[in-house]
């Protein structure tokens, strides 16, 4: 079974969705929005990472180059000291020029000073002990060497070891050429960065040891970052495809960042550019949650004018409920007063008002359908007797009776009307009928009473009984009126009295 809703359902319906969808489209787009800024950052991490990449490249290539000339020198030249002499000069020159440089030294293969950039020569120190050192003396390989972040002997700075390996001319182990790069070089560098404040960048060995950080911790340098959550994801990667970006938590300072990593293009590190999650979330949120204000208090006034809206269409329909039930109330009034207006409020026969109507309006269609209309007049014999023995009350109550049996025995065609003609005189008109469906139909209302055997000690037959008068007429235009069916039927009726009553009578037709 469908229901149907009413307008004011609907008009719910409607502001409730006007609000969700409201808030709906502003969850949505808030969404996007942080998916979007997340975007943002990650390329911007990834532009930073790059850049700092293109740079530890350059700066350490520079070095390298310089240790590359050297190598060449001294292994052409010999280690004589005149040829030693003007590489001290090409040293101090290279190191003048690149200031990343701290210091270019050549050891002997026993780890012993044969030159270096500056000029001073100390038998003192010693770098035999020395990683990188170590490294070469074991490892044949003529390639560049990054070392682990020491304190300089010579400077006491934190410097990153860039060495080559130098061979005597028999190919056995001479030495090592080093140049030292200024780790506070890189971080001058770092700082020109901006990503910001509880962001974080790094600079870091292929094998885990942390060559510098921003924000700069001296203490940090040279120490381990293998077992930090970010080295194991980048040690996982391999070669080329270690490039990319992910969230980690910081074991250090437990910061929550979005690190985008690159591995050096010639040398075996890598660098990476972490953004704080929660930085850079928080504009998102601030932005988030002004405009979620915004959008609360828009959907709270549209439900509140929404809710007033219904209302209104609530009691309008209500007035409008009233008005029809006052409307219909009215109309049944009028039915009722027509109807009253048409009934005889004795017997509940049409009254004589409306017989006049009917009789008007069956004469003028059987006048123009040539058809035959018939009337029976009525009337209670003895009457004014039985009022006189009985009184006026039941003389009425027998009026109501006789009405009754009449109206029972009547046919119901449309058309067929039984009225109080007037006093104690009842009226039938029957269109269509010819005399003798008339005459039977008088017939059976006349036996039916009698049958009743309604005492009446004032009439000679001793109960209630009826007269009736029966006429027909099939009216021509200009000839016939329908008052003479009327007086033809009070004629019949006349005749009937006068011949004992009881009894029909056919009026002759004329
Ligand atoms: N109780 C009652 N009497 C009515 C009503 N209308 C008319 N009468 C009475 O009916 C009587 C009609 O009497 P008459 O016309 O003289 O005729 P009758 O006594 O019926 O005698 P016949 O018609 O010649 O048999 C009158 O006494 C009226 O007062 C009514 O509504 N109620």
């Amino acid at each position: 079974m469908s229901k149907r809703f009413s307008i004011t359902f609907w008009a719910t319906v409607f502001v409730s969705v006007v609000c969700l969808s409201l808030v709906g489209v502003d969850v949505w787009r808030s969404l996007n929005a942080r998916g979007f800024q997340l975007l943002e950052m990650e390329r911007l991490g990834a532009n930073v990472a790059r850049a700092m990449a293109q740079q530890a490249d350059d700066t350490i290539k520079a070095a390298d180059t310089a240790l590359t000339d050297l190598v060449e020198r001294i292994e052409t030249d010999g280690q004589a000291a005149p040829a030693l002499a003007r590489v001290q000069r090409q040293m101090t020159a290279q190191v003048a020029n690149l200031p990343q440089l701290v210091g270019l030294y050549v050891y002997d293969e026993n780890g012993r000073w044969i030159v270096n950039s500056r000029g001073v020569l100390s038998q003192s120190y010693n770098n035999a002990d020395r990683e990188y050192f170590i490294y070469h003396r074991t490892h044949p390989e003529r390639g560049p060497h990054v070392g682990d972040p020491v304190i300089s002997r010579d400077t006491g700075k934190w410097i990153m070891p860039v060495s080559r390996r130098l061979n005597k001319a028999d190919g056995s182990f001479g030495g090592v050429v080093l140049a030292t790069l200024d780790i506070d070089y890189f971080r001058r560098f770092y700082q020109s960065f901006d990503v910001g404040a509880r962001g974080a960048v790094a600079l870091v060995g292929n094998n885990g040891v942390l060559m510098l950080r921003k924000p700069f911790d001296a203490e940090r340098v040279g120490s381990s970052m293998r077992d930090s959550e970010l080295y194991r994801h980048y040690a996982r990667q391999a070669g080329g495809a270690r490039a990319g970006s992910a969230f980690f938590q910081s074991l250090h300072d437990g910061e929550i960042r979005l690190h985008s990593f690159r591995p050096l293009e010639h040398y075996p590190l890598f660098v990476t550019a972490g953004i704080s999650r929660e930085e850079m979330l928080e504009r998102w949120r601030r932005d988030t949650f002004t405009r979620s204000i915004g959008v609360v208090v828009l959907a709270a006034l549209i439900g509140f004018f929404g809710k007033r809206l219904v209302d209104q269409i609530k009691l309008r329909a209500l007035a409008e409920a009233e008005l029809r039930k006052a409307r219909d109330a009215l109309e049944s009034a009028n039915r009722t007063l027509e109807r009253q207006a048409m009934q005889d409020g004795l017997t509940g026969l049409a009254n004589r008002r409306q017989f006049d109507v009917t009789l008007g309006n069956e004469f003028s269609r059987a006048t123009r359908h040539e058809d035959t209309l018939a009337f029976i007049m009525i009337d209670v014999d003895y009457f004014k007797q039985y009022n006189d023995v009985y009184g006026h009350s039941a003389g009425d109550e027998v009026l109501r009776t006789v009405s009754k049996l009449i109206r029972a025995l009547t046919p119901k065609r449309p058309g067929d009307l039984t009225a109080r003609y007037g006093g104690e005189e009842i009226g039938i008109l029957l269109p269509n009928t010819d005399v003798t469906g008339a005459q039977a139909v008088a017939e059976r209302i006349r036996q039916a009473v009698a049958h009743m055997q309604m005492p009446h000690s004032g009439s000679p037959l001793a109960h209630v009984t009826l007269s009736a008068g029966v006429a027909t007429i099939s009216p021509k235009r200009g000839v016939h009126l329908a008052g003479m069916l009327v007086e033809a039927a009070d004629k019949a009726l006349y005749v009937a009295k006068s011949e004992g009553r009881n009894r029909v009578c056919v009026a002759q037709p004329e």
